[in-house]
């Protein structure tokens, strides 16, 4: 480790992964002691990204360095093991034949650990992933959850420079996804990690920074305060479970292009480009036509998808959203011309630099 690597807010994880045959080409930095999380859809590329910078997958072109040191380009790789980098696939690959506990001591002994020093460390991390008395186990004995902290384990008790997690929910069940989500949001505490996911809420609960990721691109970055609260894209809002309005700021108003006039609180001067961002909980929800209640500014677009989400419905327009009673929702069909709601008095802020 460089002397520099111990500061605080240096630069850790420096990267511009290109893999041509999967369309990525993506840039991302991230310093020392903070939590990045690639926010995107399925098939963005995130799992690649994260497999060019574990050294699993061979880049085209672009580099991977780490604490100043190249890891990787186009010609050159160092081997993956050596790279201190740890990751936790979707899948978590435990060798099935192994007892849990050398699963877990596995990093150690590659690193040159006695086997009882080993077998000690992981014993260690077993109890601190709450899996005290499991090591003698064979992964095909646990549950989800379970081999998920194990594979949690495993990735720590080599003691990596960057830890990368891979969708680190898929395929758990609500119960156990929270108790590996309480897990990981205590060990990312001081730890250097890159965290994917297509699931706001792992962006709002983990993140320093965000980057939204689309067709194999960072189309936005940077702190999670900015990028999840004042998104620039209707697809980074919409990644971020909020519903973008975009239009200039005239008379204190931001106005759409439409013409629909959003009274809004602060926002740039007259004839700059703004938004405002509001949770889909926000956004009322009334047939084209009738009346409308005060306080808000009335969209009218067409409804383009019904999605459940537990006890209410998201119901998308072209660009906006709302959360709604299913019961409200069930009277709605595709292509129905409704009218979103969208609070007045909203934080506008600028979209262009002034
Ligand atoms: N092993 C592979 N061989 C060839 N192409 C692949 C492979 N894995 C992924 N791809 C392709 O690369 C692109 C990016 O996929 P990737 O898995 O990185 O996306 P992702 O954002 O992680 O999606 P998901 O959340 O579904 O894992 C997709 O077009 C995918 O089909």
């Amino acid at each position: 480790m460089t002397p520099d690597a111990m500061t605080p807010g240096a630069m850790t994880l420096d990267c511009h992964v290109v893999v041509q045959p999967r369309r990525v080409d993506a840039r991302l930095t991230l310093a020392t002691g903070r939590t990045l999380v690639l926010l995107g859809a399925n098939g963005a590329g995130k799992s690649t990204v994260l497999e060019a910078i574990a050294g699993l997958v061979p880049l085209s072109d672009g580099h991977v360095s780490l604490d100043g040191r190249p890891l990787a380009d186009a010609r050159t790789s160092t081997p993956a093991r050596e790279r201190g980098i740890g990751l936790l696939s979707q899948d978590d690959a435990l060798f099935p034949t192994m007892s849990v506990r050398d699963n877990v001591a596995f990093g150690p002994r590659s690193r040159g650990a006695s086997r009882a020093a080993a077998r000690a460390t992981a014993d260690d991390w077993l109890a601190r992933v709450g899996l005290d008395g499991c090591g003698d186990r064979r992964p095909g004995e646990l549950s989800g959850g379970q081999a998920r902290r194990v594979a949690i384990a495993r990735a720590l008790a080599a003691e990596p420079r960057v830890l990368l997690l891979d969708e680190p929910f898929a395929g758990l069940d609500v119960g156990a996804a929270s108790e590996v989500r309480a897990l990981i949001s205590s060990l990312l505490k001081e730890r250097t990690a890159v965290v994917t996911t297509h699931d706001a809420l792992d962006a709002y609960a983990f993140a320093d920074d965000v980057a939204v990721v689309e067709g194999g691109r960072v189309v936005e970055a940077g702190a999670a305060s900015e990028v999840l609260t004042r998104p620039r894209t209707a697809f980074a809002a919409r990644m971020a479970a909020r519903v973008l309005v975009v239009g200039t700021m005239r008379g204190g108003a931001l106005v759409t292009d439409a013409g629909v006039r959003v009274p809004v609180t602060g926002g740039p001067g007259a004839g700059r480009r703004a938004a405002v961002a509001a949770r889909p909980a926000a956004v009322a929800l009334e047939g084209d036509e009738g009346p409308r209640a005060p306080g808000r500014a009335w969209i009218a677009e067409h409804v383009t998808a019904l999605e459940p989400r537990g006890d209410e419905v998201r119901v998308h327009g072209t660009s906006l959203a709302a959360d709604v009673d299913p019961a409200d929702a069930a009277l709605l069909s595709l292509g129905d011309r409704i009218a979103f709601g969208v609070p007045a008095g909203l934080d506008a802020y600028p979209l262009t630099p002034s």
